[in-house]
């Protein structure tokens, strides 16, 4: 399952989850939390969906059709945060849990516009991150959750171990932003070792909905019953040529696109 906001554009949220879920061999089913006014130029409307209706969606599906693994995307707001968290220990997801918990700290578009409200970020650090079974920020993101600016594999490093402290079981700090960098590496910890998961970085702006591909490419795994580390392998190869293979949409940053697993170019 996703729990995330609508893209307008069918760049991120839930279209990329779903594309990539099916490409992955799982069935994905959805839970809306905001639907976005979106292209590929940025966000102009967010239209959030009631915390009870978020959690409503997720609870229906569990006792129906049944969960193998979740991730997390846009949650927008603290109260859809507080929701999903009291659902997830009513259905048995996450940490610890028999459902694994793949948690992508969505906080704003690449261009900078806002997609989880400030007050959320304490629910995110206090209440979301403890339970994740893997946390997968961008660099933008590991600063505002942790005040950690990462500029190296040092601090990459040091920023990984700070999420495993605040609860993470896995923390993926992925290094897509760094670069300075020829090399897109990102670091995986589970607070004893670092495993790093290095591609070549690919020369193009139409790199949107990236992050949630490699968090749902993760989840597909996960649901196939892949451990951590595999699945983050998957994962990073699934998106990097998921990038390789992205298309020119739009005025601004075009789409990621999973289909290269199908699509005879
Ligand atoms: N230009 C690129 N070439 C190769 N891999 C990239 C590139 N940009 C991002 N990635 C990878 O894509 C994934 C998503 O990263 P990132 O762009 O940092 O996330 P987000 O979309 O959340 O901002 C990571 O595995 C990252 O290393
Ligand atoms: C509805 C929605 N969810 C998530 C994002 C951010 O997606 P992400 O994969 O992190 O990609 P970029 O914003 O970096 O393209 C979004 N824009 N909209």
């Amino acid at each position: 399952m996703t729990i995330a906001g609508t893209d307008s554009g069918g760049g991120a949220g839930v279209a990329a989850d779903l594309r990539t879920m099916a490409l992955a061999g799982v069935h994905g089913c959805v839970a809306v939390t905001a639907v976005t006014v979106q292209n590929t130029l940025g966000v102009t409307g967010v239209h959030t969906i009631p915390p009870e209706t978020v959690a409503a969606q997720i609870r229906v599906v569990a006792q129906d059709i049944g969960l193998n693994a979740v991730k997390t995307g846009m949650l927008a707001t603290g109260a859809i945060i507080d929701a999903i968290v009291d659902v997830a220990a009513e259905v048995g997801i996450g940490r610890d849990r028999p459902i694994p918990l793949v948690v992508d700290p969505v906080c704003a578009s690449m261009h900078g516009d806002r997609l989880l409200a400030v007050e959320a970020m304490t629910a995110l650090r206090e209440r979301l991150i403890p339970i994740a079974t893997v946390v997968t920020p961008n660099l933008d993101e590991v600063v505002l959750i942790t005040g950690i600016e990462v500029v190296d594999d040092e601090t990459q490093r040091a920023a990984a171990v700070a999420l495993h402290e605040m609860g993470a079981q896995w923390a993926i700090v992925k290094g897509g932003h760094l670069r300075s960098s020829p090399r897109s590496a990102d670091i995986l910890y589970d607070g004893t070792d670092f495993l790093r998961l290095d591609y070549e970085r690919i020369d193009t702006p139409h790199d949107h909905g990236a992050g949630d591909t490699l968090a749902s490419a993760m989840t597909s795994a996960l649901a196939h019953g892949m451990s951590v580390p595999d699945a983050a392998r998957f994962a990073k190869g699934w998106v990097s040529e998921s990038i390789r293979w992205s298309y020119p949409l739009g005025a601004g940053h075009g789409p990621v696109n999973p289909l290269w697993r199908v699509a005879n170019y």
